[in-house]
């Protein structure tokens, strides 16, 4: 088999391609260096130079405060993007495995979402990544959709990593508590979508960490489990206002995974510990 996996430079990416490499598959990654997304000819050129079995596209245009101010170039990468991935993919009969997220959904009710559950992204960002599913389903019969959510990994920064800034600073913070997901890690998620790379069962999967928090839950472990004595107070979004509007509920189903015969993963607090010692070596390696 071989694989290529787009976003290399970002946090999924980064951990994709070190999977592979580790299970003796034979691994590209890529990144805006290489060809921008944008640009329809040179993802098919690159693609079908490269020929691989299977693209892991996990680039995105991710900042999604600033979607709102920039809905063309969120667009062009996330939804025309894909399309250009899906284009190349099905013209060289390899398999996609694109990478969505929970901000497709309304976010209303308490319920955790199915696969299937109806649609209604509230933010330019949620908006430009279902029209890339639509453009993957449109295109391909051998693709993998996978939604994933509040993600974390070594290669960038993240809702950990400024939690732990903040923490040097502060011995008390007021933290969302009214937004309830499921933080991913990224090492976790890389296992998943390296088995899921080299089977046939095609379909759109929601793949998180398991068990469910609000944001202020997330912090108050990440203290917990750093030994950092931070008092969390949970307050309501409103306290933090942004410019695209965040789902209530970002609760997302993992049955359909189960269903298929893939490993879930692991509790997100279990994720957290591994991630506190992958950032303590980090640190030693910088030392
Ligand atoms: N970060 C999060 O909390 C969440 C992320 N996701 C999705 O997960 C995937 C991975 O996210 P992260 O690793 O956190 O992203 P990231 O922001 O760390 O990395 C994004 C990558 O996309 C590449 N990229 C951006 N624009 C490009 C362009 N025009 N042409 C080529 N490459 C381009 C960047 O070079 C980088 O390698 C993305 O598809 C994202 O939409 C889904 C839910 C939540």
């Amino acid at each position: 088999m071989k694989v290529l996996v787009t976003g290399v430079t970002g946090q999924l990416g980064h951990d994709c391609v070190n999977e592979f490499r580790c299970r003796g598959v034979e691994v590209q990654g890529v990144s805006s260096k290489d060809f921008s997304l944008t640009d329809g000819a040179a993802v098919e050129k690159y693609i079908k130079e490269y020929a691989p079995d299977v693209v892991l596209h996990g680039a995105a245009y991710t900042a999604v405060d600033k979607a709102e101010d920039e809905q063309e170039t969120c667009m062009a990468v996330n939804a025309e993007g894909t399309r250009h991935i899906a284009k190349a993919c099905a013209e060289i009969g390899a398999k996609m495995i694109y990478i969505s997220t929970d901000y497709v959904f309304p976010g209303d009710g308490e319920e955790p979402y199915e696969p299937a559950d109806s649609k209604g992204p509230q933010n330019v960002y949620g908006k430009s990544k279902l029209l890339g599913e639509q453009a993957v389903q449109e295109l391909l019969q051998k693709y993998f959709i996978v939604r994933i959510s509040w993600v974390f990994g070594i290669n960038g920064k993240n809702f950990i990593r400024t939690m732990l800034t903040l923490a040097k600073t502060h011995k008390e913070l007021t933290v969302v508590g009214d937004q309830i997901g499921s933080p991913t890690y990224t090492r976790d998620l890389a296992v998943l979508l390296a088995d899921m790379a080299a089977t046939e069962k095609y379909g759109v999967y929601h793949a998180t960490n398991e068990g469910f928090c609000s944001w202020a839950e997330f912090a108050a472990e990440v203290f917990r489990q750093a030994g950092r004595e931070v008092t969390v107070t949970p307050v309501d979004s409103s306290a933090y206002p942004t410019k695209a509007v965040r789902p209530k509920n970002s609760r997302m189903s993992k049955a359909a995974l189960v269903e298929a015969g893939f490993k879930p993963l692991p509790r997100w607090q279990d994720a957290v510990g591994r991630y506190l010692i992958e950032l303590q070596s980090e640190a030693a390696n910088l030392a």
